[in-house]
């Protein structure tokens, strides 16, 4: 049984393979992530084969520009009929207004993707966010600084850790939606991500989507791998009674 809030990432150079990953994982997996590597490896085109299978698609291209630029490729990125996208936080207010202007500007039959701000990337430790950027503080307070940002600029949600799950809900509520990457379940390799949680523990934080790609799309049974994730998911669901399929 599918399940809703598990997304998973599509890291990959060609359709072919997304197409391969989505006939094994479809049973399990609510929603799909392109990221940077798919889109460019094989353009905008390559979303109209996710339209037309009705899978629901987070289009993972992270804008980052002047105003004008991000909202214009805002609106291009809204007319491709995806469930959501982001930008990063970094761009400050102005970008994110100007974003989320691009993002109803694009609208298809007047329904606009969640736009989403990245905040701190999970694959900085706060030793290594200090020590490569010179940044003072607090990787959870930068997070809740600027998901305060993304909400007051009219956003839908963020892009963070799931450790600063409780600093976002607290400064924006449990409606601002929160989507997860850096999750390992017990059996995988963390890789390059340093603020982990394993899907159960991240679900039971408050999350409302988690991000997976390796630890499914690098295993040797991809099927098998969304499988016991999809499964240690609906198992926390199940407990809050909120199991949505
Ligand atoms: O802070 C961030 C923002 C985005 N990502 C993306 O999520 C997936 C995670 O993939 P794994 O293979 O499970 O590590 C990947 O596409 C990243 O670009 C992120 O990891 N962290």
């Amino acid at each position: 049984m599918a399940v809703e809030k598990l997304i998973l990432a599509l890291d990959v150079d060609t359709l072919a393979e997304a197409q391969r990953l989505v006939s094994l994982t479809a049973d399990y997996v609510g929603m799909y992530k392109v990221g940077m590597q798919l889109y460019y490896s094989c353009g905008p085109e390559l979303l109209s084969w996710f339209r037309q299978n009705n899978l629901r698609v987070f289009l993972d291209l992270k804008l980052h520009d002047i105003p004008n630029t991000v909202e214009q490729a805002s609106r291009v990125l809204a007319s491709y009929g995806v469930e959501m996208f982001n930008v990063h936080a970094a761009g400050g207010p102005i970008m994110l207004k100007a974003a989320l202007a691009g993002a109803q500007a694009g609208a298809v039959a007047g329904k606009r993707p969640l736009l989403l701000a990245v905040t701190v990337l999970t694959s900085f430790s706060q030793s290594e966010w200090e020590a490569t950027l010179g940044q003072k503080e607090e990787i959870g307070q930068r997070v809740q600084a600027w998901a305060r940002l993304a909400r007051q600029c009219g956003l839908d949600g963020v892009v963070a850790s799931s450790r600063e799950l409780p600093l976002i809900q607290q400064a924006c509520g449990p409606e601002f939606v929160t989507v997860i990457p850096g999750i390992r379940p017990l059996w995988a390799a963390a890789g390059d991500q340093q603020r982990i949680m394993t899907p159960a523990q991240a679900l039971r934080a408050g999350a409302h989507y988690l991000v997976v790609g390796r630890p499914i799309t690098g295993s040797a049974d991809p099927r098998e791998a969304a499988r016991r994730v999809a499964e240690e998911m609906a198992e926390v669901l199940a407990e809050g009674g909120k199991m949505r399929c």
